[in-house]
């Protein structure tokens, strides 16, 4: 069908030619269909979005990056030809019933997903298929290895390059802000690359990016790497394994994180950095990815087996996460809490102790300290101020303030704090409310949105005592934040006596 071209001046990701009712119907195709658009010069296939009130039913609206592909200005004929799906969306399918793919059909379901020739639908279907009838090891290794074959790789001539990873699933998890400069501080390579948020309310890269800039290339990680030893950038926006982060953001409305495509998005990322002492922390506990503890024990030795069989040694720790990280959840706050630990001021222990743990892991691992040793290790450096300085090349290496301190990060400007509806002490602290409310407020698009927990586990509380402020860079944001927190209310209040029985 030929169609007059109606150019659009918009960013969007996915479907870039728009339709009306009307001609869609005569096509004989709907919302998500892929549909071939050939001009004078050139042609692409895209998805369809429908709506009958920006084009008519002799136009076709093109996204202009689109346009600009094939060569097609305002008011040019193109000629549109439905296409139909690629093989991979039929491997969507076979997941959807439950079927193994073979290494042939795994790498060209990666290699489209990469490509982005797959539809946000299939993606959200693959991702939904993968949490109900999870995947073999084989297919988790082949997920892994195509991952890194369809992008960019670092090449260090180097060795060891040590890295870590969390999966995530507990908030205020702002551990790699302390572990890359304390491990760096040391003399070892740790080109770090994180996700934004999956499940959570800010992810390492969301965090990170509040002191400096987080999208390179693969040749300028290396480059930022040899530099000062170490990088955090987000890994969505080099082209490494750039498969991970279409799935991840197809994962992230849906807040679901399946155990094996999370091996193969952790692992792949970790191959293609070069690295090959790898420490992946497993938060288990309630309200986690993870809530029983062997079910983390057996996690972790699915993450040695695949490691294994792509000659990488690793470690994992797994760790309680059964309530939030340190007290801070959020990216400003995330990010403000991680520098005022690295200045040695008073922060929490958990934030410290678990950070250098899992540093002292890395130092044994390379054999920069012996067994037992490395916690220690990671302890003294902290305490003698050379991870702060190592930080600080870090952040000015990627284009940010060097001069940054804990004091001058911004935080929203709307705050409102959560009180004690009675007097008792803090049983608990539910991290799935805790990240409902830190998004309802802003976090992560709003950098300064977020939370501050006041009282944790065990603390004791008289009615009235503040429990959580709250901050907001929008006033309508902070009413939601409220709103959640009313609904869920994220810290249980109890008396010592939890029950009488019989009851009075
Ligand atoms: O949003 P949820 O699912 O909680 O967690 C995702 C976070 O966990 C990992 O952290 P890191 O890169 O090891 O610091 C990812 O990279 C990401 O930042
Ligand atoms: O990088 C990560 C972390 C958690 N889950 C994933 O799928 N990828």
């Amino acid at each position: 069908m030929e169609l007059k071209s109606r150019i659009l001046d918009l960013k969007i990701d996915g479907e870039k030619a728009i339709l009306s009712d009307e001609v869609a119907r005569s096509l004989g195709v709907c919302h998500g269909n892929r549909v071939r658009v050939s001009g004078k010069t050139g042609s692409a296939t895209t998805f369809i979005a429908l709506t009958s009130e920006i084009v008519g039913d002799d136009e076709v609206g093109l996204v202009s990056d689109f346009s600009d592909k094939i060569g097609v200005v305002e008011g040019d004929l193109v000629e549109l030809t439905p296409t139909g799906r690629p093989n991979s969306a039929n491997y969507v399918r076979k997941k959807i019933y439950g079927e193994f793919l073979s290494r042939e059909e795994m790498f060209e379901l990666i290699k489209d997903i990469a490509n982005r020739n797959l539809s946000n639908y299939e993606l959200s279907a693959l991702v939904t298929a993968v949490s109900i009838r999870d995947m073999s090891m084989d297919e988790v290794q082949w997920m892994t290895e195509a991952m890194v074959e369809y992008g960019d790789s670092l090449e260090f001539t180097e060795y060891p390059i040590v890295d870590k990873h969390s999966i995530g699933g507990v908030p205020g998890n702002k551990i790699t802000l302390l572990i890359v400069p304390i491990v760096a501080a040391a003399g070892l390579y740790i080109p770090k690359t994180s996700s934004r948020a999956i499940t959570g309310a800010a992810g390492t890269a969301d965090i990170m990016e509040v002191l400096a800039p987080v999208k390179f290339t693969a040749e300028e990680i290396y480059q930022i790497t040899k530099q000062v030893g170490a990088a955090i950038v987000w890994g969505g926006a080099t082209h490494i394994a750039p498969a991970d982060d279409e799935i991840i953001r197809a994962e992230y409305p849906l807040a679901l994180d399946p155990v094996s495509i999370l091996i193969a998005s952790v692992l792949a990322k970790k191959i293609a950095v070069g690295a090959d002492k790898v420490v992946i922390d497993i938060p288990v506990g309630d309200g986690t990815k993870i809530e029983d503890r062997k079910e983390g024990s057996k996690l972790a030795r699915d993450f040695i087996e695949i490691g294994e069989r792509l000659d990488m040694e690793i470690e994992c720790a797994i760790t309680y996460g059964g309530s939030p990280i340190g007290r801070a959840v959020g990216p400003a706050l995330e990010a403000r809490e991680a520098l005022k630990a690295l200045e040695g001021k008073e922060t929490p222990k958990s934030l410290i102790e678990k950070s250098c743990s899992l540093s002292g892991m890395l130092f044994e691992m390379a054999g920069t300290s012996s067994k037992d040793e490395g916690t220690e290790k990671a302890r003294e450096l902290l305490k003698n101020g050379k991870p702060l300085e190592k930080f600080k090349e870090i952040i000015e290496a990627q284009g940010g303030n060097p001069d940054i301190t804990s004091e001058d990060i911004e935080i929203g400007q709307h705050k409102e704090t959560l009180t004690a509806p009675s007097e008792g002490y803090v049983t608990s602290v539910n991290n799935k409310s805790i990240v409902n409310i830190a998004r309802a407020l802003g976090s992560p698009s709003d950098k300064k949105a977020g939370l501050e927990i006041c009282k944790k586990g065990g603390d004791e509380v008289c009615k009235g005592d503040p429990l959580i402020h709250m901050y907001a860079e929008e006033k309508w944001k902070l009413k939601e934040g409220m709103k959640e927190a009313k609904k869920h209310f994220p810290l249980r209040v109890e008396g010592i006596v939890l029950e009488r029985i019989p009851e009075l």
